[in-house]
């Protein structure tokens, strides 16, 4: 497993997205996962449709909530996902207006993976980005650096916020993870959160998981 590796060098991350007023945030974390999953196969970025799981994926809560793994099955069953540009994010909850015919990416199935943080980090050099939950108490007051709040502080048994790992490394003796957040690029370190790894910091290794493109 390489020491540090970050798949915004690989071309198969989006720029950083703002969810608004809404809690999509697990919408954000599905869309990254797969964005990353298609580019890594087909070697071309496409940024995908947030909104259209806030509408149409009826086993979550849109601006209310949601779950990774339940959009992947959402997905599935209505037959794919559109481009960000065909279904534009409004940050509320709307009609579903998905057309199948603009369908771009469909998915075959999805995967849990191991919440040993060294694994993690083999998995997410060899497959992609990943989708995970995290207890989101430390990112309220996050202005950068390398974030390792007690626990707490950060109780790692109550997630609330769904983001993806693009990345991890080392600062000085202190191993990171890199997350896209979907609060906008003037949030934390542009966008993203680097948050000390290998301590189960905020439940971050409880609940990763990534969708798998056919
Ligand atoms: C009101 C929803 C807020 C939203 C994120 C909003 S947010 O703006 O990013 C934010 C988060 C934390 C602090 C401040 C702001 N959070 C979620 O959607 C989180 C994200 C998450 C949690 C745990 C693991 C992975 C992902 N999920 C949730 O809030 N939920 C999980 C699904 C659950 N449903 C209950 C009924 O049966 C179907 C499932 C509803 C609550």
């Amino acid at each position: 497993t390489p020491k540090a590796f970050d798949w915004r060098d690989h071309g198969a991350v989006t720029p950083v997205k703002n969810q608004g007023q809404c809690g999509s945030c697990w919408a954000f974390s599905t869309t990254g996962n797969i964005e990353g999953q298609w580019q890594i196969k087909n070697k071309r970025l496409i940024s995908l449709s947030e909104q259209e799981l806030v509408d149409c994926d009826k086993l979550d809560e849109g601006c209310n909530g949601g779950l990774p793994s339940n959009a992947y099955m959402s997905i599935m069953k209505l037959g794919g996902l559109e481009t960000e540009g065909d279904y534009k994010y409004d940050g509320e909850d709307e009609k579903c207006t998905f057309n199948k015919s603009e369908v771009v990416v469909k998915i075959s199935g999805a995967v849990n993976i191991s919440s040993n943080e060294d694994d993690m980090a083999s998995w997410l050099a060899q497959n992609g980005p990943i989708s995970i939950g995290i207890n989101a108490n430390a990112m309220q007051f996050y202005f950068g650096g390398i974030s390792h709040p007690w626990s707490i502080f950060c109780n790692p048994k109550s997630l609330d916020h769904g983001v993806l790992i693009v990345g991890y490394g080392v600062e000085g003796s202190e191993p990171y993870w890199i997350v896209k957040n979907s609060w906008g690029p003037d949030w934390g370190e542009k966008g993203y959160y680097r948050v000390y790894r290998g301590g189960g910091v905020c439940g971050l290794n409880t609940m990763c998981t990534s969708a798998v493109v056919n």
